[in-house]
Order: structure tokens, then sequence, then C-alpha cells
């Protein structure tokens, strides 16, 4: 169960060196609230992967503390450990690292299963996870002879059938066509989950997540609306972030709040 008294996540003082010595964490504090959606942005080798990597103990070592909904990030304890990986869900950039049964259907229930769900319970979450991404359909295929953006949306699936209370996505619009992308962000937004989402696609972020931080040289340099943070033109310059030629994060937010 969810402890709603507690924030979904809480980083504090978070450093992390890679074993050459490159420091790519510098003091990272951070907590979501449950259910709030985050973009966190930042330019190549800010250290968002890294962070990410932190939240289910892949990465670990340095000082500081990550909590998810109060329960301490612990490696050394495998009970915590698996209890941390089945709150929090990491899809990641490309959808053939976590796909690899026979059937799409196997591969949603590969994760649960795991964690000794059997029969109709794991039936149920194989089907809920596969209505939530609009795959039902696919059931009994074989992953890779799905499209990309399929490929995508049941990686998410495999990931929510978890039932995950954090979900973490890393650049999920990418490599997807408009139309993909504008259904993954449907399907993101009707999820009731606390959701954290690495991209560079700067009007995904600004479509999905009210809230954004920026990550730059391992240290958070902005949060707050994600909409104040990207027609902030010097903050975004400063960190090597680009909005694509045009467009008007203002603009966009209110069309898409009063659409016509
Ligand atoms: N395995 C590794 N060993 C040594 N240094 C690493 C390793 N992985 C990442 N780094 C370094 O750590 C820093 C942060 O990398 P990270 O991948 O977290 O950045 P990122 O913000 O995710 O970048 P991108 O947007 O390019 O994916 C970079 O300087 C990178 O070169």
């Amino acid at each position: 169960m969810i402890n709603v008294t507690e924030p979904a996540l809480t980083i504090s003082g978070l450093h992390f060196a890679y074993p050459d010595g490159r420091e790519a964490l510098r003091g990272v504090d951070l907590t979501l609230a449950q259910g709030e959606r985050v973009a966190l942005l930042g330019p190549n080798g800010a250290g968002k992967t890294t962070l990410v990597l932190h939240l289910n103990g892949i990465l670990h070592g340095g000082p500081g503390r990550v909590e998810i909904s109060g329960l301490p990030v612990t490696p050394s304890d495998r009970a915590a450990i698996a209890e941390i990986r089945r709150r929090v869900g990491i899809v990641f950039q490309d959808p053939d690292d976590q796909l690899f049964m026979p059937t799409v259907a196997e591969d949603v229930a590969f994760g649960p299963a795991n964690l000794g769900v059997r029969g109709t319970e794991l039936d149920n979450r194989v089907d809920e996870a596969l209505s939530a991404v609009g795959m039902s359909a696919h059931r009994d295929q074989i992953p890779h002879h799905l499209s990309f953006g399929q490929r995508r949306r049941v990686a998410v699936a495999t990931v929510l059938a978890m039932r995950p209370e954090i979900l973490v996505l890393d650049e999920p619009s990418s490599n997807l066509d408009p139309a993909s992308r504008r259904e993954l962000a449907e399907i993101l937004e009707s999820l009731p989950v606390t959701v954290l989402m690495v991209t560079h696609d700067l009007p995904y972020a600004l479509e999905l997540c009210p809230r954004a931080v920026i990550l730059d040289e391992g240290r958070l340099v902005a949060d707050g609306p994600t909409v104040d943070l990207l027609a902030d033109r010097s903050l975004m310059s400063a960190h090597r972030l680009e909005l694509p030629f045009g467009f008007d994060p203002v603009a966009a937010l209110a069309s898409r709040r009063s659409p016509s």
C-alpha cells in the first residue's frame, strides 16, 4: 500500500562518482509528492540517467539518501531492494531492453510472476496493463514483430503490471511518430501514479508534466512549473536546452487548456 502521508520520492544530499572518478551527482535534493508528474530535464551528460539508476538501487554507494514512500533504498538489504523494485518501475529508452519473452502477454506477466503472483490475479494484471496501453489485441503476438511504438507501449505495460508507485520513463517520446507520441501521452496522463520523465523533448515535458527540474553537471539548478522554466530563455540557454524553432511554451499551454 502507498503511504500517502509520505512523499512518493525523497532524495537528499545525493552524490555519486563513477569508478573513474567522474562526479556525476554533486548533492541532489528532490522531493516528489504522491501523484505528481515531473519532467527531469538537462543537457547530455548532466547526470539524469545516473540519478534514475539510484531510484531502485542499481547505482549506489555515494553519500546521500533516497526514499520511496518513506522506505529507504538500501542496496545491502535484499528484501528492501525487492520491495523498492516493485515500487519503482523504470521504462528504459529502448523497449527491446525490456522485452524478451515469446509473446506480449508473457512479457507483461514476467515481472509479477517473479513476485509470486499467480492464477487469476496474474491474468488480471496482464489484462489491465495491456488494456491501459491499448495493446490488448496484441497479447499473443511476438513482441519483436510489433512496431517500435507498439513495443514502447508493451514495455510500459510490463512495468504497469508490477503496480508501481513511481513510473520512471527515459525518453518516452523518442522515435515515436506524432500519433503514437500523442497516444502515449494520453496513456501516461490517465495513470494514477507518480511519474518522473527524463526527456530532451521539451514540448512533451510541457504537455505531460506540470512541474520540471533541470539537472546540470550533477546539480539541480531549477525546479518549478514547466511552463515557467521553458519560458525563461536565459535559464534555458545557460543549460543548453533548446525549444523547437518558433515554439512558445506559454501559448502552447494556453491552447492546450482551452482547445478551440
Ligand atoms: N559507466 C560510466 N562510467 C564513467 N562515467 C560515466 C558512466 N556513465 C556515465 N558517466 C558519466 O557521468 C556523467 C553523467 O552521465 P549520465 O548518463 O547520467 O548523463 P545524462 O544526463 O543521462 O546524459 P544524456 O542526456 O546524454 O543521456 C557524464 O559525464 C558521463 O560521461
